[in-house]
């Protein structure tokens, strides 16, 4: 049977995957790793000009990403990683190019890159999918109250979440869970983390030595 190392929690700005993260790796004594928005020099930048930073911006997400996987690797422990490596290329970057913010030759730059890279890249064992729609993900953003998040646009956040059905219908390369969060508040409510958990055992029993 295979061993559990890597989870990943994916889905759109402000649908939980941060502190999903932090609660399961509580709960279960995994590590967290986590996106660092404090130390991304581009992000601020990036939503006051989309089309100016956008090639920046995600060349910094790409490359951060990257070393986030060598670590999951190389790491003893299981690790639960808020967001993937493919999220970045086929939900973001996708997203800026198709919405005219990233050009032709920026994003054939940015593929490049990115598919060098993936070679190099293992799936995680389990993926995650919080499924939002768009009034719970405003909600969420507006509560945590980032100054530079303001600036996200609704025609932006529904845009991300048409690349995430996408993609979602067609991942193949590990296992994945999909859970509609609309309903749910794992934050308040210990029904609605344990519904979560006993969702997530199902998958790890069936699968791993855990
Ligand atoms: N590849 C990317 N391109 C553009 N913006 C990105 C990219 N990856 C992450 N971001 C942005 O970086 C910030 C990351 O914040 P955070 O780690 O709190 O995650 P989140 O997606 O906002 O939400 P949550 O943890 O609530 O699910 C968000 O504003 C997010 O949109």
């Amino acid at each position: 049977m295979q061993e559990l190392k890597h989870i990943a929690i994916c889905g759109n700005i402000g649908c939980g995957k941060t502190t999903l993260s932090q609660k399961l790796a509580r709960h279960y004594g995994w590590e967290a790793l986590l996106e660092s928005v404090e130390d991304n020099p581009y992000l601020r930048d990036f939503y006051g000009d989309m089309p100016r930073w956008a090639f920046h911006v995600q060349i910094y997400f790409l490359t951060s990403r990257f070393k986030q996987v060598a670590k999951i690797r190389a790491s003893k422990k299981v690790t639960v990683q808020d967001r993937t490596i493919y999220e970045d290329a086929y939900i973001f970057a996708a997203n800026l190019h198709r919405s005219g913010f990233m050009s032709d030759r920026d994003y054939a730059c940015y593929l490049d890159i990115f598919h060098s890279m993936i070679a190099f890249v293992q799936p995680p064992d389990l993926l995650v999918y919080l499924k939002a729609d768009i009034p719970k993900l405003v909600r969420q953003i507006e509560k945590r109250g980032r100054d530079y998040e303001y600036a996200i646009r609704l025609d932006y956040l529904k845009n991300l979440n048409t690349h995430y059905e996408t993609w979602i219908q067609h991942y193949k390369p590990g296992r994945l869970l999909v859970i509609d969060v609309n309903e749910l508040d794992f934050v308040e409510r210990i029904e609605d983390f344990s519904f979560i958990v006993n969702k997530i055992d199902l998958e790890l029993n069936s699968l791993f030595n855990v």
